[in-house]
């Protein structure tokens, strides 16, 4: 099957946006995991696919799939991408866009700087609703909030690390290091991902806190791997960090692939993300069957 694509980009996390308002391409899990391979396909860390309105009162359904073929529940920088994708191709007029995702809708805003502003939603902090098992820990108070002590890797050689623990409709936990440049995130990164009390397994997010409105962050994303950026983990890590008391309102995080600036006012606040979002180059695909 021979399907049009467009490759797209924010901060560095990249995408290939599939256009599905005219017509389904019911894609396999091996088929997305084709287009995103570096390889053989065209390469992504996400396909993100556009649905026409699945109901009133919202105007696209928007579609995430990890590179390795999974559907995941949230894109933070796919969601920048989309919005830019829908106005580009005139599929909106309007530079405020509701779009239904697996774990809600979402608003995305086209700023007149060329930026993207989504509300990306309440941070969730029900570990059931993230899903993190903590049958048999404690957490570790700090600051307004707490940490869970994770068991990393076999007994023999197993290291502790302590992660903060939410959900923006995708799981994250969120440790913090001394300096990001160092940080395990090659080897940390895989053993948190698949870790047995994550039983959706887990993004899992490397914060610096430079000051308090500016984190250093890297991210080993749930079915992808370390990312130049992600958008949900940079909202994850900055709750987290307003949570234990160490960030202000307002942050900007640094990532490898760029800078996006993350505001929550706290409780049942939404959390604003703002960032780029770049289109690269339009090309086919000859896909498996
Ligand atoms: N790997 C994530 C999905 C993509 C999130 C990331 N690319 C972002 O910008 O939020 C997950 O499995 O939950």
């Amino acid at each position: 099957m021979r399907i049009r694509f467009t490759k797209m980009q924010g901060a560095g996390n990249d995408f290939i946006v599939l256009d599905e308002t005219r017509q389904r391409l019911d894609l396999t899990p091996a088929q997305y995991r084709q287009l995103a391979d570096r390889h053989f396909g065209v390469g992504a860390d996400q396909i993100l696919t556009v649905r026409p309105s699945p109901a009133p009162g919202v105007d696209f359904e928007y579609v995430i799939h990890n590179a390795d073929g999974g559907e995941v529940e949230q894109c933070g920088n796919g969601a920048r991408c989309f919005a830019r994708y829908v106005a580009d191709k005139g599929l909106t007029r309007s530079d405020r866009i509701k779009v239904q995702t697996l774990s809600g809708v979402i608003e995305p805003r086209l700023n007149a700087d060329g930026r993207v502003t989504v509300d990306m939603g309440k941070p969730v902090f029900r570990l059931e609703d993230v899903p993190f098992v903590a049958a048999g820990l404690s957490p570790h108070k700090e600051g307004a909030w707490e940490k869970w002590h994770l068991a990393l890797g076999t007994h023999a050689e197993s290291e502790i690390v302590a992660v903060a623990v939410l959900s923006m409709g995708n799981p994250h936990a969120v440790q913090e290091v001394a300096d990001v440049d160092r940080a395990p995130v090659a080897k940390q990164g895989p053993l948190i991902e698949h870790h047995s009390r994550f039983p959706k397994r887990v993004n899992a997010g490397f914060m610096q806190v430079v000051d308090r409105g500016r984190i250093r962050l890297r991210v080993f994303e749930r079915g992808a791997g370390e990312t130049l950026a992600c958008g949900t983990g940079a909202c994850a890590a900055v709750v987290a960090g307003i949570r234990l008391g160490k960030l202000d309102a307002r942050v900007d995080v640094e990532t490898r692939g760029g800078l996006l600036t993350i505001e929550w006012a706290g409780g049942d606040a939404p959390v604003l993300m703002t960032g780029p979002a770049v289109t690269v180059f339009e090309g086919e695909i000859e896909l498996q069957e």
